[in-house]
């Protein structure tokens, strides 16, 4: 049996679609069959019918009707599925014989475009990779905003800095050549986070490369700054080509091309952001109980996307920094005009989606009028910019682009209420278009007509109940009951029987009729025409608009600063070049917002002679938090905010780097331990004397001699090699000796109090190292069971006395001496003495281990000929 016209057709598209759900519009739905049938059942929980397609058996079919589809691609799309629509070509009530249809745009996690079903305040970004050798080149796009980011790694050998830079930008699908796919551990953890990773390769000369990107930017390549970027040139071709083989348009919103280097920013990897908690919480993944969450006080998506991407990128350059602070402060000290401000800003919508929907053709009337409350607001923000002094506010207030000509043309042409389908009409506005006006009075005139004409009829014929009616397959009719029909004259002709009622129609109704229904279908043809002018006129002005956009993110994300700063009683930090951090009365951003007990605040003051700080004290004391609070109180400095403390300077800051806890390697499939390592190896490499590095006890995944020995070599190695200021958080009593040895360390505890069985957390910061782990008594207050606590007592009484453990560690201490240490006899002879003199027994354990420690470095000393 032959498949029918239209299934052949269908066919014949799904060839060329294979790895997507094919959308083929009949009608007013979008039909998927076969194998796209069955999965669209099952994801989309809707039902799984068939239809008839000249073949033996009935083709498995499932549709959703065309104005739901959004909701249903958006849902797919999320399941990881690409997803292809196909549409109708022409009018099916015009063509002859089968509908020409085709795909006219691909939908995959990367290039939706539909930004209702998006957290607003969250960009969605397509990443393009290109591997050659150790060089990447990696660009990012949203295609929802329009913004486009690219840069250039050299001689990286570290894949994880590769992951680092493509994490931030939280992609959610990566297309890449196959050579980056190419075992690489780190593809796991994007598709983890549902992000769709897919190889993508252009095969196109690279001077075809270079003419597509030049093309897109209508600029030469040594303009856009990628001539001799090869790496980042090809990543953009590809990311390009893709765009336009899913999207079949011109991507005219796609028309700033923001070039970074490594250096442009400070640098956070993907550790510090998680670790610092700066995006999400670890414990929720969500914004609340993260920097951000403290921080975000935006009135506009456009702000709080900025907000996060701030928050990503802080500042190097001192300029640049005082810049924003300089307007924070002014906006933090005027609170009329940021009042004011704000509440202009609050009833802008999201310009920049709006702006690519044009592009995508996708804006329906509604959303202009959106666009045009948005614009009615910008003469009155620019106003109140002119009030303020400070160089930022003053550089956005001169270049502040108040678009008032697009406002001018959506006033005039679009209605206040439009509807929100094109081919509805009731969109032009009277006045805009004489041949509108014209059309509409005579469809109106027409409805006014046919009224009378209603009267007229029931008055001749004596029919009270008789009316006019309107439907699709007849046009106008009129309708009378059953018991009048005896009254009915002879002119009607009868039309349509129903159960109770009769429908006829007449000469001079079908004569009405059809000026009516040509008024109208001429009016709705001419101001969909009309509104895609209009349309085209907007997008003539996209840049503008981009702008505008682009700066009342940034006013809405200084706002938010100078709230936040006023709420949580925060100060205007003072940055410099020094090498210093100096932070009086500091306290945890997040933390003072949450939690139960009061803040205490903290100082800190390191540089060039006491960079690294060892941080000792019980568990739960407060050494994590106050690490962090540092860190962040850096990083909120640098991206221009105002800081909780009383006072703080900063000298700038090139990278924070933080190992602390869990890390994204782990579900990589690595150990613990080998994490812990690779980490810190990776930090050692990178770090500078500019930099600021956050250990907390470092050593810990492995037994405690290594640990203590690794902890040492890397404070030594800090130390003397790289100069970073360091602040290390230990259970390792032991490497409190280290202050005296090396010049630039420096013993600190959390301090606590004991009280018989109990221990108060004071919670402050003091000079020395703490004596006592107390981890008994903290987990007692954490709510360990009264019975196991006084267990664990009994056993650490036994232990002190354990005579099994005593000898353990002292042939252990025998065979140091004896067999791992290469040492004149004489020497090994006064290590001997010291073990046999030693009185063992009456030690603790920790005594014990304390003197096994001692032993260890006596016997290198030995070895070394230093005694
Ligand atoms: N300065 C402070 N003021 C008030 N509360 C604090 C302060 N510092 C820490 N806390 C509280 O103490 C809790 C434990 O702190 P933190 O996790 O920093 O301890 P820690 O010493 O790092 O513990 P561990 O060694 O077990 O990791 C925090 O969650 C917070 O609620």
């Amino acid at each position: 049996m032959a498949v029918t016209p239209m299934m052949e057709q269908y066919l014949k598209i799904k060839e060329k679609y294979k790895d997507a759900i094919l959308f083929f519009r009949l009608g007013d739905f979008y039909e998927m069959f076969y194998e796209d049938a069955e999965i669209a059942a099952k994801e989309l929980e809707i039902a799984l019918t068939g239809r008839d397609a000249g073949t033996e058996e009935r083709a498995p079919m499932a549709g959703v009707p065309y104005h739901a589809a959004d909701f249903y691609i958006d849902k797919l799309i999320k399941k990881g599925y690409k997803v292809a629509i196909c549409e109708q070509l022409e009018d099916p009530a015009k063509a002859k014989g089968l509908v020409k249809r085709d795909v006219v745009r691909i939908y995959t996690p990367g290039t939706i475009i539909n930004p209702e079903s998006m957290d607003e305040k969250t960009n969605n970004y397509l990443v393009s990779v290109f591997k050659g050798r150790d060089n990447y080149g990696i660009c990012a796009v949203d295609v929802t905003t329009g913004d486009l980011y690219a840069t250039e790694l050299k001689n990286c050998k570290d894949i994880k800095r590769v992951y680092d830079e493509i994490t931030k930008y939280a992609p959610s699908e990566i297309i890449a050549n196959e050579d980056f796919l190419k075992n690489n551990k780190y593809i796991k953890i994007f598709k983890n986070n549902n992000c769709a990773v897919n190889i993508y390769e252009k095969q196109l000369d690279y001077e075809e490369k270079i003419k597509l990107i030049e093309t897109q930017f209508n600029k030469k390549s040594e303009e856009l700054g990628i001539k001799d970027k090869p790496y980042m040139a090809n990543s953009l071709a590809a990311l390009f080509s893709y765009l336009q083989e899913l999207q079949k348009t011109a991507l005219k919103h796609i028309n700033k091309l923001l070039i970074y280097e490594d250096n442009s920013y400070m640098g956070l990897d993907s550790n510090a952001i998680k670790n610092l908690e700066i995006l999400e919480s670890n414990r929720n993944k969500s914004k609340k109980g993260s920097l951000l969450g403290v921080l975000d006080k935006t009135v506009t998506p456009m702000g709080g996307r900025l907000l996060k991407k701030w928050l990503e990128e802080p500042l190097l350059n001192k300029e640049h920094i005082d810049a924003r602070l300089e307007a924070v402060e002014e906006l933090f000290n005027d609170y009329k005009n940021r009042q004011d401000l704000k509440q202009f800003l609050n009833k802008i919508y999201d310009l920049e989606r709006l702006a690519s929907k044009i592009v995508y053709q996708s804006i329906n009337p509604k959303d202009f009028i959106s666009i045009k409350l948005s614009l009615q607001n910008l003469p009155y923000i620019k106003e109140i910019l002119e009030k303020f002094n400070s160089r930022l506010l003053k550089e956005i207030c001169e270049k502040f682009d108040t678009l008032q000509d697009i406002y001018e043309l959506i006033d005039k042409s679009i209605k206040d209420d439009p509807s929100t389908q094109l081919k509805e009409g009731n969109i032009i506005k009277d006045g805009y278009n004489e041949t509108v006006d014209k059309l509409r009075k005579a469809s109106t005139e027409g409805k006014n007509w046919i009224a009378n004409l209603e009267a007229e009829e029931r008055e001749k014929t004596g029919i009270k109940n008789l009316r006019i009616g309107y439907n699709k397959v007849f046009g106008y009719y009129i309708e009378v009951t059953k018991s009048n029909i005896p009254q009915v004259p002879e002119r009607y002709i009868r039309k349509q029987t129903l159960a109770n009622a009769e429908r006829y129609v007449t000469p001079e109704l079908k004569e009405i009729e059809e000026t009516i229904l040509g008024a109208e279908e001429k009016l709705i043809e001419l101001e969909y025409q009309l509104f895609n002018e209009i349309r085209e006129k907007v997008e003539l002005q996209i840049v503008r608009i981009q702008n505008t956009a682009k700066y009342i993110a940034t006013i809405d994300v200084l706002i938010s600063f100078a709230e936040v700063a006023e709420t949580n009683r925060y100060i205007k930090p003072i940055v410099d070049y020094s090498d210093r951090i100096v932070i009086k009365e500091g306290r945890h951003p997040v933390i003072e917002t949450i939690s139960d007990e009061s803040y205490v605040a903290n100082d800190i003051d390191i540089g060039p002679e006491n960079p690294i700080m060892i941080i000792t004290g019980p568990n739960m004391a407060g050494k994590s938090t106050y690490m962090r609070q540092v860190a962040l109180i850096v990083l909120m400095a640098q991206i221009g905010s105002f800081v909780p403390a009383s006072y703080t300077k900063i000298g700038i800051v090139d990278k924070i780097f933080t190992r602390v806890g869990a890390s994204d390697d782990i579900f990589a499939g690595q150990s613990t331990f080998m994490v812990e390592m690779s980490e810190v190896a990776n930090i050692l490499k990178s770090a500078t004397s500019k930099s600021l590095i956050i250990l907390d006890e470092v050593g810990r995944g492995t037994s405690t001699y290594d640990g203590m020995s690794i902890a040492h070599a890397v404070i030594e190695y800090i130390h003397e090699k790289i100069k970073a200021k360091t602040l290390f958080a230990t259970h390792y009593h032991e490497l409190t000796k280290l202050e005296g040895k090396m010049r630039g360390v420096r013993n600190y505890n959390v301090s606590v109090e004991e009280r018989e069985d109990d221990i108060i957390f004071l919670r402050k910061i003091v000079p020395g190292g703490a004596d006592k782990s107390y981890g008994i008594q903290v987990s007692k207050l954490a709510g360990l069971p009264y019975s196991i606590v006084e267990r664990a007592k009994e056993i650490l009484n036994s232990l002190e006395s354990d005579k099994v453990i005593k000898s353990e560690l002292e042939n252990a201490s025998q065979q140091l001496a004896f067999t791992q240490i290469d040492i004149f006899s004489t020497a090994k002879d006064s290590l001997i003495d010291d073990i046999a003199n030693c009185d063992v027994d009456n030690m603790t354990p920790i005594q014990a281990l304390n003197y096994l420690y001692e032993l260890k470095e006596k016997a290198i000393s030995l070895r070394s000929g230093v005694l």
